[in-house]
């Protein structure tokens, strides 16, 4: 049995409430594939209004980030029980800004997973190498270090439901898609370290994406690879060029 494809547009920092409807109801007819899950990954205060325009759609939508404690005084974040109860069933955690700007790190990142799977949200792990990584020729060492962190104390059961983005930092928002063979190559080391740390059958569960400078060009070629399970898109997501990414094998 194959995995189900997965297509997740990450809003990031873009789109008011009333844009969010506007985007919404214009991708609603053009993301339509009973091959691939859909998921809107939208700012925080966009969630309801997005819901809402998406009823009737196969557009799911997902949370961007929220915070591994149940409630109180944590000024400005979002906790997991606000997600579900809007509705939200994915939510990206440890993506490369957040670590970056917002000071996450593999531990932040493995709370966040673990509360995740309390409240029966999927989490969309993300991990990725710097340039410098790359070129020191690291890359796998480092991403097998950032999942084995991740999925410290997860159970195979969760690890099964798991999404995992690879999304190499030079990658993102610089136009520079990383090569099939390159993505492929993570994507295949991500699914043996899953393999290593569970077993086959996990590691033959759990869903992979790319995600970098996805493009109606590129997608087609990166979603056919045997270890890329769909993307993580970004600047286009907020165009209807996501369509034709979702509808990358029509
Ligand atoms: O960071 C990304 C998705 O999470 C990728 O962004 P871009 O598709 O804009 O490169």
């Amino acid at each position: 049995m194959g995995r189900k494809k997965i297509v997740a547009g990450n809003w990031k920092m873009n789109m008011t409430p009333s844009e969010a409807v506007t985007l919404i109801d214009t991708l609603k007819p053009l993301v339509k594939n009973d091959d691939v899950d859909v998921v809107f990954c939208v700012p925080a205060i966009d969630i309801i209004p997005a819901i809402e325009a998406a009823k009737g759609s196969n557009i799911q939508i997902g949370a961007e980030n929220m915070y591994f404690e149940e409630k109180g005084a944590y000024t400005g974040e979002i906790s997991p029980n606000m997600l579900t109860d809007a509705g939200v069933k994915y939510v990206i955690i440890g993506h490369s800004e957040r670590r970056e700007y917002f000071a996450e790190t593999d531990e932040t990142v493995n709370k966040k997973v673990l509360k995740a799977f309390e409240h029966g949200l999927t989490p969309i792990i993300c991990c990725g190498e710097t340039l410098t990584q790359r070129e020191q020729g690291i890359t796998i060492d480092w991403i097998r270090q950032q999942i084995k962190i991740a999925f410290l104390n997860v159970t195979a059961d969760q690890a099964k439901t798991a999404v995992i983005a690879y999304e190499p930092i030079w990658a993102i928002g610089t136009g520079k898609v990383a090569t099939t063979e390159q993505a492929q190559e993570v994507c295949s080391a991500i699914r043996a370290c899953i393999g290593e740390i569970y077993d086959e059958a996990t590691a033959e569960a759990i869903r992979i994406q790319y995600g970098g400078s996805v493009s109606a060009k590129s997608a087609p070629e990166l979603f056919a690879q045997a270890d890329i399970d769909g993307g993580l898109v970004g600047g286009a997501s907020l165009k209807p060029d996501f369509g034709a990414i979702v509808n990358y094998n029509k």
